[in-house]
């Protein structure tokens, strides 16, 4: 299978710290790779990598053939950043419709988008009058209107309710079917099992880069958690 994103031996410093510490994975085509990991682990970073946003120390990126960050990848990346980057003084709408236009794409992309996040009740709201959470989601159908090739998701359903939380999983894998690659963080490992493909971060080492089937497998147990845990207590023994 294609891959949309490969990555070699990445390295990122963040002030004195070094926060990724060679990384080297590819990411498939046309599925949806769950990025998962503590707080702290790694993953934004590494998502700002992916988008080209974050000065790296060494390793190579390529994304969609082309180096992270090349200008002719800008329409065809899209990144939806943890705190919404949406204007507080324009409505849902206007948001989605502002963006709709810098992809060249019109109202009616505008209005699928707002539904497929479930605000088709709320485009008329100002965002600074929003939840939280619908934020979050104004933010995302701003993403999705473009329809990028790539969408890099920065831990899209904190905050959501459970009901929301599976409509926009499902909304997820109906883009990868459509051929997206997504590419998605979160700490709440429920969500790991919705994915795909698993990168599970710790301490910016990648600890595992497999299906959720196979990493239950090679870890005997069903519990994708328990699974994380075992992983991490294998990779103690074999350092000490
Ligand atoms: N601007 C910065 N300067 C220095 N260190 C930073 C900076 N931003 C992040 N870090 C550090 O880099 C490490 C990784 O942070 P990152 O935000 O990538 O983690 P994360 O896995 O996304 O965490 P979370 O799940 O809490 O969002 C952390 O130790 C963090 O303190």
């Amino acid at each position: 299978m294609d891959s949309a994103v490969t990555v070699s031996d990445l390295v990122v410093d963040r002030g004195t710290r070094r926060v990724l510490k060679g990384l080297s994975f590819a990411v498939p085509t046309g599925q949806v790779t769950g990025l998962l990991g503590p707080s702290g682990s790694g993953k934004t970073t590494l998502m700002r990598a992916l988008v080209g946003v974050q000065k790296v120390h060494s390793g190579e990126v390529t994304v969609l053939g082309e180096p992270a960050g090349s200008p002719g990848l800008r329409a065809r990346v899209g990144y939806v950043t943890q705190s919404p980057s949406v204007y507080e003084d324009l409505s849902v709408r206007e948001n989605v419709r502002y963006f709709a236009a810098l992809y060249g794409m019109g109202a009616r992309e505008a209005e699928a988008a707002l539904n497929d996040v479930g605000l088709g009740d709320h485009a008329g709201q100002l965002v600074r009058d929003l939840s939280g959470g619908q934020r979050g989601r104004a933010s995302l159908a701003c993403a999705l209107v473009g329809c990028p090739e790539l969408l890099v998701l920065d831990e899209p359903t904190v905050g959501l309710d459970p009901v929301l939380r599976v409509e926009l999983w499902e909304r997820f894998h109906a883009l990868a079917d459509a051929g997206t690659t997504l590419i998605v963080s979160s700490h709440v490992m429920d969500e790991a099992g919705r994915c795909d493909r698993l990168l599970l971060l710790r301490d910016g080492d990648l600890l595992a880069d497999e299906s959720p089937d196979r990493l239950r497998a090679t870890s005997g147990t069903d519990d994708l958690e328990e699974a994380f845990l075992t992983l991490i207590r294998n990779r103690q023994e074999v350092a000490a």
